[in-house]
């Protein structure tokens, strides 16, 4: 043997946290905390003399016990965390370009009114052009809109493309979606100006084409084309009702830029779709995806994006390879998760879509145990994972779909076609292992969070990878009510893989260990912090409006522990926020939208999930809009909320903020005159600070005048419904 032979080149390192001592040592002191509070609850409970008083007691003892079962599934995170970094720089040390893996790219896309086909154009042409060998690419694009513009805009982009991929290559672009690219600054040369052009001419020919709801004659340039678009006019061709349609617009072999270097590979694909059976929404959707790329490219790597999560660095499959090459890791490596980062937040977040915790704080928690969770885009998979765990594979139905098959035989060849269209069949995955056992898993409208808990339970486990500069940028939602709407959806996903059979504590924990099973439950439970949310925000209010003191008096020691609970927690949170990036306001965004969530997207999460569980129908998966118009753009910039229509979602929030003030002037009051003062000094503490985080819901029932101010009638309604509790919360406390 060599003795003088180098260590091989560093691909990767692991920095365990320096906060992991204090996090387990100040979890040790809080639970004390937590213990001696339900002593103190149990003492009174048992002391109650009144009904009123016991009710009260239970109420408040099952809201403190919610919390702290979140507080402790919560602390798994904080056992651990460890921060990775990558040396990209080093692989081509490791491996040559010509054995790089192959790379194929699933995005999703759903609805070209909701997601503009440009935008989604965009997202593919940023990793088409990716460093990567243009030959090992390959971009499927699933379509469940089943849109003729889509294609269209994709049709139109792979002619772009051809300038476009040079045009970065050679000037060593580091943004590589053209928008983003055009909107910020760039070298003016001709060359560029002419390519802006091109951009522009292209982006206005598809706007064009969705405005007015047709692709005209005049745009279609060949017969292949033409016949391509023949499929939309066959009689019922509908979203939700239409035979799969694959189109090829791009084919390595055969497709060449400007320069003469080949393009990658680019296949459109909309799954048949029947009104008659279930479609499984963006699980099934990708799952097609793996079939269809399996019929044609079959790469060992995958990675998953939402249409509107476009690569934000040229060389992130470098980094990746990283650990996908790294030997020590190879065995049990099903993914590497990327945190979702969001470009157009305005200035303080005040939805708080960054969800920094999370996306980024939780996910450097879980790590460092058996590895993140699967957020649904910025994904990169070895195909593989999909297919069973890692000792015991689960074979698909044919082996040409297996992933271990070798294809040989170009994307075009006919009996590749054939089989591409036979898996992207809506009855092809009955009676299979499909979305059960292999793929991505039914069952949840949390696919992802669904999929990466079956993978880990399966024995895999997944790498975070956080570099400084985002990897990949994403849409937030800028409209309340959307964003209400995607947390409702989460709320119910969640609770349908917590109410399965696969219950992150019975069967999470003993496949996963303890502490994984609990960061697991933490999010399968995530919903039902509108249990303590509610109380919180109506029960202290309605006692304190009746002058009943439920909290320690201020001389009493039980008082401090009371400080000692909310201060220690909210003071951690703030903590680890501010050191992930976060802004001091920013973090008072986050935490009063939680309270807002927990109002709204929660409680009604909860009541939608027990409809659906007992057979009535619900919406299913409501894709969130990533267009938003002019007016409603200049309201989101200026930091104010949009309610703008009337919706039950935000009933609850007003009632809450009627509430609370009219707690918080009449406590006051009777503070002031009062002989309880001391026990009421915690609730107005409370109530305050509730009405503090309602201040915008104050603002537009009555201060504003623009079109996204509160609806009359959801004022209204409010008013009615919060009188009702008033009057009947009163007679009792007498
Ligand atoms: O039937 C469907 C529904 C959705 N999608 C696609 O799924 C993606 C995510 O949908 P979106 O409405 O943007 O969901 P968000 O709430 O913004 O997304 C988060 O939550 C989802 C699960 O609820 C995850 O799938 C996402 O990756 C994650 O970013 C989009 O590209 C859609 O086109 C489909 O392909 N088919
Ligand atoms: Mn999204």
């Amino acid at each position: 043997m060599n003795a003088t032979r180098s260590p091989p080149p560093l691909l990767n390192t692991l920095t365990p946290s320096r906060r992991t001592g204090f996090n387990r040592t100040f979890a040790a002191v809080y639970t004390c905390a937590i213990v001696a509070l339900f002593y103190r609850h149990t003492q009174t409970l048992l002391g109650s003399k009144t009904l009123v008083s016991f009710y009260v007691t239970v109420a408040l003892f099952v809201s403190d016990l919610i919390l702290a079962f979140m507080w402790v599934n919560g602390q798994a995170f904080r056992m651990r965390p460890v921060y990775r970094k990558e040396f990209p720089e080093n692989i081509k040390k490791v491996v040559k370009t010509s054995d790089l893996p192959g790379l194929d790219v699933f995005i999703c896309t759903a609805d070209p009114y909701k997601e503009p086909p440009m935008s989604v154009v965009n997202t593919a042409l940023s990793v088409m052009a990716y460093d990567y060998p243009t030959d090992k690419i390959s971009v499927y694009v699933s379509d469940d809109g089943g849109s003729a513009f889509t294609l269209f805009a994709f049709m139109e982009a792979a002619r772009f493309a051809a300038h476009w991929l040079p045009y970065c290559r050679e000037n060593d672009i580091d943004q590589r979606s053209p928008d983003e690219y055009f909107a910020v600054n760039y070298s003016r040369s001709s060359e560029t100006e002419k390519i802006k052009k091109m951009y522009e001419s292209m982006r206005m020919k598809v706007e064009h084409v969705v405005g007015i709801g047709k692709v005209g004659d005049e745009y279609i340039t060949s017969d292949e084309d033409r016949r391509a678009f023949s499929k939309w006019n066959s009689d019922g061709f509908s979203r939700q009702n239409h035979p799969a349609v694959i189109q090829i617009i791009l084919d390595k072999n055969r497709d060449k830029d400007i320069t003469g270097h080949c393009l990658p590979n680019l296949v459109y694909v909309s799954r048949q779709k029947k009104t008659t059976s279930p479609h499984h929404f963006k699980a099934g959707a990708l799952n097609v995806l793996v079939r269809v790329s399996a019929a044609m490219t079959n790469a060992p790597v995958i990675l998953t994006l939402d249409c509107d999560t476009y690569s934000n660095d040229p060389r992130t499959p470098l980094r990746v390879l990283c650990y996908v090459l790294d030997p020590e890791m190879q065995k049990n490596l099903a993914y590497v998760q990327f945190p979702q980062e969001f470009h157009g937040l305005n200035k303080n977040d005040i939805y708080a879509c960054e969800h920094k915790r999370l996306y980024k704080v939780q996910q450097v928690g879980l790590d460092g145990l058996s590895g993140p969770n699967y957020l649904g885009t910025s994904c990169f998979f070895r195909r593989r994972a999909l297919f069973g765990g890692p000792l015991t594979m689960v074979s698909p139905e044919t082996k040409d779909l297996s992933p271990d098959y070798v294809v040989n035989q170009p994307i075009t060849a006919p009996s590749v076609l054939e089989l591409a269209h036979h898996v992207a069949g809506c009855n092809y995955e009955s009676h299979t292992k499909w979305g059960s056992k292999i793929g991505f898993r039914y069952g949840s409208l949390s696919e992802d969070y669904h999929t990466g808990y079956h993978m880990k339970c399966e024995g895999w486990r997944s790498l975070f990878c956080y570099p400084e500069k985002p990897a990949f940028l994403g849409d937030v939602p800028c409209n309340f009510l959307d964003v209400l709407g995607q947390n409702k959806r989460w709320a119910i996903g969640l609770l349908e893989v917590a109410f399965s059979r696969y219950n992150t504590i019975t069967y999470g924990v003993k496949a996963l260990g303890m502490l994984m099973g609990l960061a697991y439950s933490y999010f399968a439970f995530w919903p039902i912090y509108a249990i303590p949310i509610i109380t919180y925000s109506f029960l202290p209010q309605l006692a304190l409006l009746n002058e009943v003191s439920i909290f320690p008096k201020v001389s009493e020691p039980w008082f401090l522990l009371y400080i000692f609970l909310f201060l220690g927690s909210y003071g951690q949170d703030l903590f680890e926020f501010v050191i992930h990036g976060g802004t001091m306001h920013r973090w008072w965004s986050d935490q009063r939208m939680w309270m807002m969530r927990g109002l709204s997207s929660y409680m009604f999460g909860i009541t939608e999930f027990f409809l659906k569980s007992i057979g009535i129908p619900t919406q299913g998966f409501n894709v969130t809009s990533k267009v938003i118009d002019d007016e409603q753009n200049k309201r989101y910039e200026q930091g104010l909320f949009e309610f703008g229509v009337p919706s039950s979602l935000f009933v609850a929030l007003a009632m809450a903020a009627m509430i609370n003030l009219s707690s918080l002037i009449l406590g006051l009051i009777k503070f002031l005159n009062g002989s309880n003062r001391e026990g009421l000094v915690m609730q107005l503490v409370l109530t305050g600070s509730i009405v503090m985080n309602c201040l915008p819901i104050y603002q537009a029932m009555v201060l504003r005048s623009d079109k996204g101010k509160m609806p009359i009638k959801t004022t209204v309604s409010a008013a009615i419904l919060a009188s009702a509790v008033y009057a009947v919360a009163s007679p009792f406390s007498k």
